[in-house]
């Protein structure tokens, strides 16, 4: 499964957002995407699960405009992981991740539905609070429950927005290092909008730093995680190390000029 973004341009109302985006998703890729705060990341990532339509550009699914798919369809290719609860109906844990199965099933679910809820939900830690009310747990148990949702739909592309703004830095790294192996094991690909620079460091393979809606840099992350990038986009001089295996990033003050 190829992902092609093709200039895209998005605009809430007046306000421009995006533009002029291009990219491509590569198999068994996890490709981050990093940017200040309001840079457009969680736009991106809606326009190309078809929650926002762009004004200009497309997106392509193994050649196929998304425009011309519909929800079920998308929703069997793209697993969308939102920063939050917001939109998802109150319910308990397990009803929540059943859900992921719907693209498949309709409403009515099979053996096979709950086995594979069931596995997910163990996968990530989850079965403890499988019959607690989603809106009962923490933010962390609940992100983890938005990604069970996304890996039930056993979709092909996970569009992970921020997966690790609410865990502790032992989850952090437990929900990324899962998020990697399905991506290696199965052969899918992740997107995921990262505040962290230290974990897209670590897990995704390409990094896309944007600003200001458009792509700044695009790479793997020693050549997008520059010290000279990071201070042009963030306004912040940092310093760039190398563990022999990936750049780690320093943050040490705001850039004066
Ligand atoms: N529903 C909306 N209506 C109008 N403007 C919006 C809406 N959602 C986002 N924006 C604006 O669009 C711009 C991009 O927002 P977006 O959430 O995509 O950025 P982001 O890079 O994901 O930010 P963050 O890192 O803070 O989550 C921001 O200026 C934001 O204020």
């Amino acid at each position: 499964m190829k992902l092609k973004v093709n200039n895209v341009e998005f605009a809430y109302k007046s306000i421009s957002v995006l533009e002029n985006v291009s990219m491509e998703l590569n198999r068994a890729e996890v490709l981050g995407i990093v940017g200040p705060n309001g840079t457009g990341k969680s736009t991106l990532i809606r326009c190309i699960d078809h929650i926002l339509n762009p004004k200009r550009g497309s997106i392509l699914l193994d050649g196929h405009n998304i425009n011309k798919m519909s929800r079920m369809e998308i929703a069997r290719k793209m697993g969308y992981v939102p920063q939050n609860l917001e939109g998802v109906f109150p319910a308990s844990v397990i009803d929540t991740v059943l859900m992921g199965r719907r693209p498949y099933l309709g409403w009515k679910n099979s053996k096979e539905d709950l086995d594979c809820v069931l596995e997910v939900l163990e996968l990530l830690g989850m079965m403890e609070f499988a019959m607690r009310d989603i809106k009962e747990i923490s933010g962390g148990q609940q992100q983890k429950v938005l990604i069970a949702r996304a890996l039930a739909q056993k979709a092909i592309i996970l569009l992970l927005d921020e997966p690790t703004s609410n865990l502790d830095i032992r989850h952090q790294l437990e929900v990324m290092e899962i998020i990697k192996n399905i991506v290696k094991n199965k052969g899918i690909s992740a997107i995921m909008a990262l505040h962290d620079l230290n974990l897209a460091s670590r897990y995704a393979d390409r990094i896309i730093l944007m600003k200001d809606g458009k792509i700044f840099a695009v790479g793997n992350p020693t050549s997008v995680l520059t010290v000279e990038n990071i201070k042009e986009v963030y306004g912040v001089r940092a310093l760039v190390k190398d563990d022999g295996k990936n750049p780690y990033i320093i943050p040490l003050e705001p850039a004066t000029s």
